[in-house]
């Protein structure tokens, strides 16, 4: 954390974005008659890095939206620094796949400057903030251009310098670089080791991606099929940062993510009267390959 940001927290009475703890605790939700996910617990420790893997339409989404407020639990205890979440909150901040979720009518800087505005940040203070996080991002070169200027990569970027200006203690990613192409997905994977290392947040971060999720997280949460999901196995990633995908250990618990979400990819597969059979492989997304 640069010493010009810690300054600003202090100008605009901001809290500290030290990541703080996300605790799950036995948590289902549903959708009228229908389970979507059911009896969840999983503690996420402050400033940790935590990937949640699973088959297509198992409830990612789904439990990341209830931390973050979006959505309300039917069962079970669902807290953030020990406050249990009763809706949105500054303290919690969501990177979204699609850049939509960016103002296009404003400029990159007023986009991240919003959230300290809306806490009544000086003028003054907005630009700065704004232009660190932006700095944090590589994008301060950016600040006067309109998002609709901006590559893919670059507008995920100012998605991620938005979200961190508000300096939440928790960051939740839905697969924030699904839409990528794979040159770009490669750059912001390295891009975000560096600034949640930077950031000291904690991250909840859905993908697709064993790899992906290997490159990132401190431990994987791996979700059985749905419907009624929860948390088949829990892995910790003991590899030094930055990772290297060839490290054998990498390989190796590659291998066993592989084994285990392709048991739950192929139930969900024959759940939809679909056989993959035994020496068939599939992807997440339940693709045969
Ligand atoms: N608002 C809703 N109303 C009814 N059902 C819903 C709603 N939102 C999600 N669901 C259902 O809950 C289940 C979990 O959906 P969710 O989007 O969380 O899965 P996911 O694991 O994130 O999927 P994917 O990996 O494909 O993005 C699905 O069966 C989905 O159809």
């Amino acid at each position: 954390m640069t010493k010009a940001i810690e300054t600003d927290r202090r100008e605009t009475g901001s809290a500290p974005g030290r990541g703080a703890a996300v605790s799950v605790d036995g948590v289902g939700i549903r959708f009228g008659s229908f389970q979507a996910v059911s009896n969840i617990s999983l503690d996420i420790a402050a400033g940790e890095f935590l990937c949640l893997l699973g088959p297509s339409g198992c409830g990612k989404s789904t439990l990341l939206s209830a931390m973050a407020g979006f959505e309300a639990v039917s069962e079970g205890d669902l807290r953030v620094g020990g406050t249990p979440i009763t809706g949105p909150h500054p303290g919690l901040g969501m990177v979204f796949q699609s850049s939509e979720a960016l103002f296009d009518w404003m400029t990159v800087r007023q986009n991240v400057a919003f959230g300290p505005r809306m806490r009544g940040a000086t003028r003054a203070a907005q630009t700065k903030l704004a232009d660190e996080y932006l700095g944090l991002v590589g994008l301060r070169h950016c600040a006067d251009r309109f998002p609709g200027q901006l590559s893919g990569g670059m507008r995920q970027r100012v998605q991620i310098a938005r979200v961190l200006a508000n300096e939440p203690g928790v960051v939740l990613m839905d697969e924030p670089f699904g839409a990528l192409d794979a040159q770009t997905r490669q750059v912001m994977q390295e891009e975000t080791d560096r600034i949640w290392r930077a950031s000291g947040c904690t991250v909840v971060f859905v993908t697709h991606d064993i790899d992906e999720a290997i490159l990132l997280a401190d431990r994987i949460a791996v979700m059985t099929a749905g419907p009624a999901a929860s948390v088949k196995s829990v892995y910790p990633v003991d590899l030094p940062r930055p990772r290297d995908e060839a490290d054998p250990a990498a390989a190796e618990l590659r291998r066993a993510l592989r084994a285990d979400i392709g048991e739950e990819v192929r139930k969900a597969l024959r759940d939809q009267g679909l056989d993959p059979g035994l020496d068939q492989d599939v992807d997440l997304k339940g693709n045969l390959r």
